[in-house]
């Protein structure tokens, strides 16, 4: 297998920083890729052992394209998440002035993230969207944009200067990426995990996205990421991506799997993986009567009464 990683690139985005933040990543070559589809096919096609792309951001919720791909694609795993905070640079062909800018691009993700900036400080700018931050910054470099908001860290690489930084609407703005690869057996649990899921609705039905949600509620599982996606059958049909604390191997995720595959036209498992915060208070043990040692307790009760033995 390639000891490799492709990338959402070109170089110099936020993507690169998150994925030099994994230390597996040190022993891999890092490929950057011009988007999101063409590093997942890349690993589909077996030309790369994972990818690393943006999945989700905390102003805009979730990253439509990367979505869009673990749910209809050919089918792959997610292995690791990263947290990255994120501000923001106006960068610029030295010498522009801020009066000069008559053009924005980034990334579309970045836009709602600087929008209310741009609206008190380049309110007449046209924006248009980049591949990526870095591509947008590129693309000011040869000369079609008169500016790009991307990671400070871009402006050496294309030759440009930061006119701002800092830039960011929302305090605290973090954006989650993930590495994706070929499906196999999930990194055995680490305490602190999540499990991330599609499911498809047998049929429409009042209440069925709660009999869905209830799999998870009835074991006490919380979630962390609910996404419905259109499935392309027409208005009102939706699939829905979830994030839910915990491991397949925990028997409490075990059993929300098992009720979700009877329940569910179809169930897309899409990995366990060790959770970006783990150690953090965001961390919360898991209810008392869910551990592992309750439902084997009760799963021999139940046996015992069918043999007459309670
Ligand atoms: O990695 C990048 O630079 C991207 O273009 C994706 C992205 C978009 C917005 C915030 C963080 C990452």
């Amino acid at each position: 297998m390639p000891a490799s990683y492709a990338y959402l690139g070109p170089e110099g985005t936020f993507t690169e920083v998150a994925l030099r933040t994994l230390p597996e990543a040190a022993t891999r070559e890092l490929i950057p890729y011009v988007s999101v589809q063409s590093a997942l096919d890349a690993v589909r096609a077996g030309e790369a052992e994972a990818a690393f792309v943006p999945i989700e951001n905390s102003v805009e919720g979730g990253i439509t394209t990367t979505l869009d791909e673990l749910v209809a694609g050919a089918p792959l795993m997610i292995y690791r998440e990263v947290l990255l905070s994120i501000t923001f640079a106006l960068l610029v062909r030295p010498g522009t002035k801020l009066s000069d800018i008559k053009t924005v691009t980034a990334h579309p993700a970045a836009q709602p993230q600087v929008r209310n900036w741009l609206k008190a400080h380049l309110p007449d700018a046209l924006w248009e969207s980049a591949a990526s931050n870095a591509d947008g910054a590129r693309l000011v470099q040869e000369g079609r944009y008169d500016a790009a908001f991307a990671g400070e860290f871009a402006a050496a690489r294309y030759g440009l200067q930061a006119l701002e930084t800092g830039i960011h609407d929302a305090e605290n703005a973090q954006t989650r990426f993930v590495l994706v690869g070929r499906p196999a057996r999930p990194a055995a649990p680490t305490g602190a995990d999540k499990t991330s899921v599609v499911l498809w609705q047998r049929d429409d039905h009042p209440g069925g996205l709660r009999d869905l949600l209830g799999e998870f509620a009835s074991r006490g599982i919380n979630l962390m990421l609910l996404q419905s996606r259109p499935t392309g059958a027409g208005i009102g049909n939706y699939c829905f991506c979830i994030d839910a604390e915990g491991h397949i191997a925990d028997r409490r995720m075990t059993e929300a799997l098992r009720g979700l595959k009877r329940i569910c036209l179809q169930v897309r498992y899409l990995g366990s993986y060790p959770r970006a915060d783990a150690g953090t208070a965001d961390v919360r043990a898991p209810l008392p009567w869910t551990s592992d040692e309750e439902f084997v307790a009760a799963a021999d009760w139940v046996a015992r009464c069918q043999d007459g033995r309670f």
